[in-house]
């Protein structure tokens, strides 16, 4: 399989576990989200406020499509990629896709002190958390190769376990 791809909820740890899985796996480590603000210039609060979320899943979208094109890179996926039909057909033909699951309780103490995720500046980011993965768990189940629970387990021990598990995965 081409590149090793990582899906899951705000907080469930793609940036970290991808960044050193790349590390591990000596590949080169992309993340959409920053991919996006570097190409655009400009960080995802202002794209989302400029453009709303419709413009920032839209290149959201094309970001995707271009690095699913890569071989052989670890990617990190913004967590609402799994929203729209044709990204979940770009992730899984774009290699082995992971599923980093994490409880709503975890993710909200992970990303409590981060103003970085304009969808979670409401009033109750518990329950807007709660009601995203309601929508989404069953859209990155869907694509996933392996579903790898990060929630009491310290990111160097989430990365074994992938390690270890995409090893004994068969073919498709
Ligand atoms: N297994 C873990 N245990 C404890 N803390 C973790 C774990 N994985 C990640 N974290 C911490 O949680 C926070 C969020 O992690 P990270 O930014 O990697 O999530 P993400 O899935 O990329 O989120 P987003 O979808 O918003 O980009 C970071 O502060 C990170 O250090
Ligand atoms: O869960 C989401 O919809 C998002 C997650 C982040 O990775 C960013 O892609 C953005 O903040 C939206
Ligand atoms: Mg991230």
């Amino acid at each position: 399989m081409r590149n090793l791809i990582l899906v899951g909820p705000m907080g469930a740890g793609k940036s970290t576990i991808g960044r050193l899985l790349a590390k591990e796996l000596r590949l080169p480590f992309k993340d959409s989200d920053k991919e996006i603000e570097l190409r655009t210039g400009a960080n995802i609060p202002w794209i989302f406020d400029k453009e709303g979320e419709l413009g920032f899943r839209d290149r959201e979208q094309a970001m995707i499509a271009e690095l699913c094109g890569c071989d052989g890179v670890v990617l990190a996926t913004g967590g609402g990629a799994v929203m729209r039909d044709e990204n979940r057909r770009a992730l899984h033909a774009g290699g082995r896709v992971v599923y980093l699951h994490a409880s709503v309780e975890q993710q909200v103490g992970r990303t409590a002190r981060d103003r970085n995720r304009p969808l979670l500046r409401t009033a109750d980011p518990a329950k807007t958390l709660r009601d995203l993965l309601t929508l989404r768990d069953p859209l990155y189940r869907e694509i996933a190769d392996l579903v790898v629970e990060t929630d009491e387990r310290p990111p160097r021990m989430v990365v074994l376990d992938i390690l270890e598990r995409l090893q004994r995965l068969p073919p498709r």
